[in-house]
């Protein structure tokens, strides 16, 4: 029998995660989601024909698994709140929440819990999601491939042995498909001052994007090879790689991550000391 996943929370990340492990065939009867409002839930109870819930407590009393999926500002409220049904029933819990370190979650929580601090990312929503998983020392080897059944339903799981290692996971994991969309509207904006229709140069980008994407994950050859392979000498594709190098585009993704851990770290900081 599937195990009972209780999602708290059932805003972008949640619903990504239920709908790509839906859309994989885990059964939907045995997803439960909770949000404090039933005007939120009732269109996904409509269109994934989940469980839904408006009481955090009732939500995880019967659950195996328990994925908290609220803001991190509001963590420490929901955790005090669950503390003692978690400690009656002691679930997995999985975490996706940024920058909030699985022993203050544990600790939030009554403490002696397998805890699991996952930074996946909203592609999961088209099975197409890419996580990095942490486990603390409570976690079971049955815990660990639950886990990774479940983030593998809706895309690429990779384990991290040192907890740190997911600010980096949230720098090109969990906060990157954001600077792959702006990628994808600076580049509709550019087809359209080309004289593109904006819907065809749309189009245009995001199947370039996609096949680009494919054929790196596909291809025995580094994406540099492949980008060398575009880039006729003296052609079009030299020129425009000349202006995104000389304009530091490189460093410009080394500030952007660093920034992106930077803050993770920060977060991981002010949660830790409350
Ligand atoms: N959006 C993203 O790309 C990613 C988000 N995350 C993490 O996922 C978590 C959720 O983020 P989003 O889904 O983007 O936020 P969101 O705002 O879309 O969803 C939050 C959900 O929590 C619900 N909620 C608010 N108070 C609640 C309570 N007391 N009990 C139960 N539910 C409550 C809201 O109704 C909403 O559905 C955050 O901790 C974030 O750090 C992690 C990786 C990627
Ligand atoms: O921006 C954020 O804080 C969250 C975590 C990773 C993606 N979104």
């Amino acid at each position: 029998m599937a195990s009972q996943v209780t999602f708290i929370g059932a805003g972008n990340m949640a619903s990504a995660i239920f709908g790509g492990m839906i859309d994989s065939g885990y059964p939907r009867e045995a997803i439960t989601a909770t949000s404090p409002s039933d005007d939120h839930l009732a269109p996904l109870r409509r269109r994934y024909g989940i469980h839904t819930q408006t009481d955090n407590r009732a939500a995880v009393a019967n659950a195996d698994v328990v994925v908290l999926a609220v803001k991190p500002q509001i963590m420490q409220d929901v955790c005090s709140d669950l503390r003692d049904t978690i400690q009656a029933r002691k679930p997995l819990i999985v975490s996706v929440a940024a920058g909030l370190p699985a022993a203050t979650l544990e600790r939030w929580l009554g403490g002696d819990l397998a805890v699991i601090r996952c930074m996946p990312n909203t592609p999961s929503l088209v099975g197409a999601g890419a996580a990095g998983l942490f486990a603390n020392a409570r976690v079971t080897d049955d815990q660990r491939k639950l886990a990774t059944t479940l983030l593998q339903a809706v895309g690429l799981v990779e384990w991290v042995e040192d907890e740190a290692l997911l600010e980096a996971v949230t720098a090109i994991a969990g906060s990157a498909p954001a600077y792959f969309f702006l990628v994808f509207e600076a580049l509709e904006a550019a087809g359209e001052r080309l004289g593109l229709p904006a819907d065809s140069a749309r189009r245009l980008a995001l199947q370039t994007a996609y096949g680009a994407a494919r054929m790196a994950q596909q291809s025995d050859h580094a994406p540099a090879q492949l980008k060398r392979n575009v880039m006729s000498p003296g052609g079009t594709t030299e020129r425009a790689v000349h202006v995104l190098e000389d304009a530091g585009l490189r460093q410009i993704f080394l500030d952007a991550t660093d920034a992106c851990a930077k803050r993770a770290r920060e977060m991981a900081d002010e949660f830790g000391k409350r």
